[in-house]
């Protein structure tokens, strides 16, 4: 794929940025794995393992043959019901509604999350390849998931019409199994109340002596008839709500001793059963390629046209030290080579014709970050362009630190593409008292345009589920002034809820059908 790529962009910063500088703030909720991120930690509750539980709700009532349900975020319609009993739904899905935006559904969120718990739960790290593009429902679906009550039967007949075999039902309740707790407040017909203790109070009884790790000591404890000997709901008093020990002996365990042959054939059974699960989605949806994390990313890439009417470019490349270490970078635009002591950069203008050299410098790596995918450090850069050439496109040069050998990144063969003629201007959006927003935009005045809109998307609360709904709305711009080789447009909308999660879509039409658009920007700073 090529940069950008908006929902593949947003999933791989939120899984690959998750500490120091740019943190996208997730994974610190299941930092440590025993933490529990939406009330006191007495309360025995573990919010790597909800999020694995939420998934698990949200895909168990799909109907494959019928193209309908798996994750699609139906589950926060669903909270009520019986079957979605516990804390986990909501808990989880309110802290991910602060992530949902334009490009990222509340479907992908619950997606990357199991894929952020096996991941950083475990060591070494777990990785379940992700992908984007799941669609929100808007409204509840199908009743069906498998209670602790519910006979045999039932439970497998559920798997089966989400497209999971006895076998697949078997394995993937057991992965899902090894994190977490089933607890008094929620189960008490699983749970007795003598689990709840001071330090305890939800009465929370673990699966497995690891509750926290993403591994195989579940199996063997079920298998070896220790520690915790498979969890609650195989050994609860309460035969009728032995869920697990019916699922499990309903082949006479021979599914669980397939997968006990060794840790790796456990383990990469799952990751098969999880992405399975994430991967189950209504059928019109369509998800993107797997998500990797770049080697070499552009983040907040921006233009300005400031008061004197100068072109700021300015951002940020991300460069992840794997094997490799890059000691320098470049970045390039075509044509203009720029060379100061270690960097390079050059760009096209925006004709694709060369342009006069300048010169610029990196300000050292900010503070690396490191993910379960290595660490990333992050190197700014902020310079001048001429107006009069302005930039089509950019490309960036690293040095490998090993053979000192200079590589171009040319993100497939044009460059990173950048539009210079319509420039949303997120840094002078204003708050009036009313709460309404005053938006600028400036616009190439040379490019004759004549109609200046913008789709504003904001994230806003729904009735049924603490999920938000992305409200679209359009604006239109009216011209507010010149500066130097631009026109400045304006707008005036309401508050939004969400000012941070709220994004634009700036189109600006030209002469003829030519059209220019600055996608994906957030409409404040
Ligand atoms: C027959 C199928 C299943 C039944 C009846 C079942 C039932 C339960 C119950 C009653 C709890 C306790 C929840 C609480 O006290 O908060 C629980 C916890 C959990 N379940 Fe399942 N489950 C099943 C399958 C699965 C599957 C397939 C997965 C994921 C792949 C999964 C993942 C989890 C996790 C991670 C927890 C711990 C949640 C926490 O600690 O908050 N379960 N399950």
């Amino acid at each position: 794929t090529t940069w950008p790529n908006h929902i593949m962009d947003e999933l791989e910063h939120l899984l690959v940025d998750t500490d120091g500088f740019n943190d996208a703030g997730l994974q610190k909720a299941i930092t440590p794995c025993s933490n529990y991120v939406s009330g006191s930690q007495l309360l025995g509750r573990e919010t790597a393992a909800q999020w694995v539980r939420v998934a698990f709700h949200d895909f168990a009532t799909a109907d494959v043959e019928a193209g309908t349900g798996g994750i699609d975020a139906s589950i926060g319609f669903e909270t009520l019901r019986p079957e979605n009993s516990g804390a986990a739904m909501n808990d989880s899905l309110g802290f991910f509604a602060p992530f949902v935006n334009a490009h990222v559904s509340m479907a992908d969120m619950i997606a990357l999350s199991v894929v952020m718990s096996v991941g950083s739960c475990s060591a070494p790290s777990i990785h379940i390849p992700l992908r984007g593009g799941r669609v929100d429902a808007t409204e509840g679906g199908l009743f069906g998931v498998p209670e602790p009550e519910t006979d045999i039967h039932t439970t497998l007949n559920q798997f089966s019409q989400a497209g999971f075999s006895q076998s697949d039902a078997i394995g993937l309740t057991i992965c899902g199994h090894t994190l977490g707790s089933v607890h008094h407040a929620g189960f008490p017909q699983v749970v007795p109340e003598s689990a709840v203790t001071p330090n305890n109070t939800g009465g929370g009884i673990h699966f497995d002596a690891t509750p926290d790790v993403f591994d195989v000591d579940v199996l063997n404890e079920y298998l070896e008839w220790k520690g915790q000997r498979g969890g609650p709901l195989v050994t609860t008093e309460n035969i009728t709500v032995r869920s697990d020990l019916r699922l499990y002996l309903s082949d006479n365990n021979a599914t669980l001793q397939g997968l006990a042959e060794s840790s790796s054939k456990f383990i990469s059974t799952c990751v098969s059963l999880l992405t399975r699960m994430i991967n189950t989605t209504p059928e019109s949806v369509r998800l993107t390629e797997i998500i990797t994390p770049n080697e070499v990313k552009p983040v907040n890439i921006s233009l300005a046209v400031d008061s004197a009417g100068q072109v700021r470019f300015s951002g940020y490349i991300r460069i992840k030290s794997g094997a490799v270490i890059i000691r320098s970078w470049a970045l390039s635009l075509g044509f203009i080579l720029i060379a100061c002591v270690s960097h390079r950069i050059t760009w096209t203008s925006r004709s694709g014709a060369s342009s006069p050299a300048f010169s610029t410098h990196a300000i050292a790596a900010q503070t690396g970050n490191s993910s379960m995918f290595g660490t990333t450090f992050y190197h700014f850069f902020n310079t001048t362009l001429d107006p009069a050439q302005g930039i089509s496109a950019f490309k960036i040069m690293v040095m490998r630190s090993q053979d000192q050998s200079v590589q171009t990144l040319e993100n497939g063969r044009e460059g990173y593409p950048i539009e210079d003629v319509a420039v949303f201007l997120p840094h002078e959006t204003t708050i009036a008292s009313d709460g309404s927003l005053s938006l600028q935009a400036a616009v190439l005045t040379a490019a004759d345009v004549q109609n200046v809109t913008a789709v504003i998307s904001a994230p806003s609360p729904q009735l049924g589920t603490i999920s938000p709904v992305i409200a679209k709305s359009v604006v239109n711009f009216e011209r507010n002034g010149v500066r130097g080789l631009y026109t400045l447009f304006t707008a005036t909308i309401p508050g939004v809820p969400n000012l941070r999660q709220t994004t634009l879509d700036l189109t600006a039409h030209g002469r003829g059908s030519l059209v220019y658009r600055d996608e994906f920007r957030r409409i404040a700073f």
